[in-house]
């Protein structure tokens, strides 16, 4: 991933402070950050901001996305929704490399109620810093686009 990259951000009301974090953080790395919003803590509906943020990822608009919720859950499900995306939610390091390395993952999911910011931003640098490794996981990366039609 070459800086300048651009990275699409988006959550809901669960953590704002959290989320500008994650683009300031993203940003500072020397990427674009994409932050999508919303602006204010005021209670919204997850999936139209996982569905933004996806939408941007789907169309080539930007490379990559990071969403945020209470658990990450709700907004990964949106996102997953949109063809071409592929979103888990990561509470740890380890499983934010490997939806890279081995499953091409596109965008990841944060629970900002389930970790806290310190580890959130271990967890997007875990996944910016892998790299699809190809060779056996294609074939299985390509099945999961099969499935789409
Ligand atoms: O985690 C979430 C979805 O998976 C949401 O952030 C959560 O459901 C919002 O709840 P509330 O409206 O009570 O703040």
């Amino acid at each position: 991933m070459t800086p300048k990259t651009r990275i699409v951000i988006s959550s809901d009301h669960a953590d704002i402070p959290l989320r500008q974090a994650i683009a300031a953080h993203v940003a500072e790395r020397g990427y674009e950050a994409v932050d999508i919003g919303p602006a204010t803590a005021e209670s919204t509906d997850y999936p139209k901001h996982g569905e933004a943020a996806a939408r941007q990822v789907a169309s080539g608009d930007c490379a990559l996305g990071i969403i945020v919720c209470g658990t990450g859950q709700g907004i990964m499900m949106a996102a997953n929704k949109v063809e071409g995306i592929r979103c888990g939610v990561c509470s740890d390091t380890f499983s934010a490399r490997m939806i890279r390395q081995h499953n091409d993952a596109n965008m990841i999911s944060i629970g900002a109620r389930v970790i806290g910011a310190g580890l959130a931003i271990d967890i997007i640098d875990a996944f910016l810093d892998a790299e699809f490794e190809g060779g056996r996981h294609a074939k299985r990366v390509d099945m999961i686009k099969a499935i789409e039609g």
